[in-house]
């Protein structure tokens, strides 16, 4: 890995659209953060906010078509990997970059032992002898804490559990020594004491390999767990980006309140009320704002407000970013008219 101060990652006003017969979805619709080397940052928000599709759009995982990106860079070290050719992106994916995926059953090929895909992925960057791989792959194992990993290294996946077969995924990810790891919902099939393990294990996983994560997750009670820094998205955009305690301590945007208040062991268990807006045909103004109790005129027009920089680190995509300082908005209960019109979609 280089020595330098600058971002690991760098994603710069990114917009991933697919064309659909029922138009262009703006999936990703002008976003922008970084990953510094050896950071975890998390990209939370509910589902269909394009978590997914901002991280699959840094090696080009994307179906094109119909998606296509439209606009913005994606600095990897320094080089803008939106420039790669498909040969170059292929050598990028398993090697610098590993991906971890939600489904680890879809992610193994049950016809081959788990050694031999560990192998594979080792030897589509390195060049070892057999006998070289085969060691490096139960080193593997071991890293990724899997029992008796020499004898291990020659059974299938299905004789594997769900947890271990996140396990196996993961060291096929990390076959190659990668410096960025983007993990995408990597626990969500799993159930919570397995999934405490494999939070566990990436943060163990992160100090020994050096590598920096994109950890994409809709539970905030994992972002709390891993993350170094967060990206709040709603709808395509970034509504607000900080440090953990940032977003846990001093949250700004009425929407990481909502997503906060649905955190177990808070008052409010519900849901945020409504829904995101369409794909096809967002909102002017701030996105969330149907569903802001804060909004105001302001709120309803023009583009989502640039993210303000309310402290070092710190950005908010909000024209009451200022609340609580400079006095609130009257708050106007969206809350029913929403509630009830949303039980009818
Ligand atoms: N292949 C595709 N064709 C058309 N639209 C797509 C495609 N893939 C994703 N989208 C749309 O892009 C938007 C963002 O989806 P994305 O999968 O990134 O959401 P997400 O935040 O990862 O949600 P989840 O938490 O459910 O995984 C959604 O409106 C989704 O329907
Ligand atoms: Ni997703």
């Amino acid at each position: 890995m280089t020595m330098t101060d600058d971002p690991l990652l760098s994603i710069r006003n990114l917009q991933t659209y697919f064309h659909t017969d029922d138009g262009v979805v703006k999936a990703v619709d002008g976003v922008s953060f970084d990953v510094d080397r050896g950071e975890t940052v998390c990209i939370v928000g509910e589902s269909g906010s394009g978590k997914s599709v901002t991280s699959e759009s840094i090696t080009q995982l994307i179906p094109i078509p119909p998606g296509e990106i439209v606009g913005g860079e994606v600095y990897f070290d320094g080089e803008d990997v939106t420039e790669l050719s498909t040969g170059e992106l292929q050598e990028l994916r398993g090697g610098r970059i590993g991906h971890v995926f939600q489904n680890p059953q879809g992610a193994l090929n049950p016809v081959y032992t788990v050694g031999y895909q560990i192998r594979e992925a080792i030897d589509a960057h390195h060049d070892l002898s057999k006998a070289e791989a085969r060691q490096r792959a139960i080193r593997l194992l071991e890293d990724v804490g899997i029992p008796e990993a020499a004898t291990r290294i020659d059974d299938y996946p299905h004789e594997f559990s769900g947890g271990m077969k996140q396990r196996v995924v993961i060291a096929i990810a990390l076959a190659c020594e990668p410096d960025l790891l983007i993990a995408d919902e990597p626990t969500t099939a799993l159930d919570v004491t397995i999934e405490a393990q494999i939070l566990d294990l990436l943060r163990d996983l992160q100090d020994e390999y050096d590598m920096s994560i994109v950890f994409i997750t809709h539970d905030l009670g994992v972002v709390a767990e891993i993350a170094d820094r967060v990206v709040v998205m709603y709808a395509g955009k970034v509504m607000e980006t900080g440090s953990v305690e940032d977003i846990f301590e001093n949250s700004a945007h009425p929407y990481t309140e909502a997503l906060l208040e649905c955190l177990p062991g808070q008052s409010n268990l519900e849901p945020i009320p409504g829904t995101l807006p369409s794909a096809t045909d967002p909102p002017d103004g701030c996105r969330f704002h149907d569903r802001c109790e804060y909004a105001t005129e302001e709120c309803r027009v023009g583009d989502q407000p640039a993210l303000s920089e309310i402290e070092d680190g710190h950005g908010v995509s909000c024209v009451h970013w200022q609340r609580g300082s400079d006095g609130l908005p009257e708050p106007t209960d969206v809350r029913g008219p929403v509630r009830s019109t949303g039980g009818e979609r």
